[in-house]
């Protein structure tokens, strides 16, 4: 095994999920090894690294507790990720002894709290609901874009593209989340989500990632989905998501769109000197 002199003693992760939404957590504030595009490629490999959705890059702060990075296991990065907040949160306030956290993220301050039966939420701030807020091409109704289905899109710092349907197990995500993703509506790309309006009041929601792929989960395409059922008059501010991975609860209020759900710690380790010298 290659060894690298910088890093002779390998990288320390921790692995998450929130419903399976999959996460490595890496502490840039501790070990001094910053993330770039390779790495998060070359540990989000499934087969050669240790596989992610997305790579959590943990920093100092001057204004909160911590402050994160997201990375997706295509190297690019995301303004936000709903569900590896929660995950890093609930590590943190265990390590910290504490029911609430302040993280900063590009999106902007976020505030996690612990809640009932191991659930941890999430505040993820006010949805982006003009075109200009949203990484979009033109000026256009962000509750009909012009696509075929006539999606919503809505930004949670960063962008999705919601499509009402009447059956979200019938849509086949692998071909249409990518069309959809490249979209040149979408200069920056976007998550793409289905949703079915169940008669139970709930909603079901299946996703492709922008960057990612299909996934278990998304927290921040939760939250932008339940933004958009309201608005489209579907739903009440507050509504439980059935994602593939299990659900959610986002409750849409006066400070901003709340998410809880379970997290989850898989394990940890050590990423090789050999990986990093690899990529030095
Ligand atoms: N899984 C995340 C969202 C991931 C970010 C996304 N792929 C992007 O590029 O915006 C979540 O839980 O919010």
């Amino acid at each position: 095994m290659n060894s690298s002199p910088e890093f002779p003693a390998g990288l320390p992760f921790v692995k998450m999920h929130g419903l399976g939404n999959d996460f490595v957590v890496v502490d840039t504030a501790q070990s001094g090894v910053p993330v770039t595009p390779a790495l998060a490629r070359a540990v989000g490999d499934r087969h050669r690294g240790v596989g992610f959705d997305q790579l959590a890059e943990v920093l100092l702060s001057e204004r909160a507790d911590l402050k994160l990075l997201f990375w997706n296991s295509d190297g690019s990065r995301s303004g936000a990720c709903g569900n590896a907040t929660r995950c890093v949160a609930e590590r943190e306030m265990t390590a910290r002894g504490t029911d609430c956290l302040a993280i900063e993220t590009e999106r902007g301050l976020l505030t996690a709290r612990r809640g009932a039966e191991g659930m941890v939420s999430v505040n993820m701030g006010q949805p982006q609901l003009d075109w200009r807020d949203i990484p979009l091409a033109r000026d256009v109704d962000i509750m009909a874009l012009p696509l075929p289905g006539r999606p919503a899109a809505v930004g949670m710092g960063n962008p999705h593209c919601i499509t009402v349907v009447t059956d979200a197990e019938a849509v086949a995500l692998d071909v249409i989340g990518p069309k959809l993703e490249h979209d040149p509506l979408f200069p920056e790309r976007t998550n793409v989500e289905f949703i079915e309006h169940r008669k139970d009041g709930t909603l079901r929601m299946r996703v492709w990632e922008r960057g990612a792929g299909v996934t278990l989960a998304c927290g921040s395409g939760a939250c932008a989905v339940a933004v958009a059922a309201h608005k489209l008059g579907l739903t009440g501010r507050e509504v439980r998501i059935e994602l593939d991975g299990g659900w959610l609860t986002i409750d849409w209020r006066e400070d901003g769109v709340w998410m809880t759900g379970p997290t989850a710690e898989v394990f940890s380790g050590t990423l090789s000197p050999g990986l990093l010298a690899a990529l030095s």
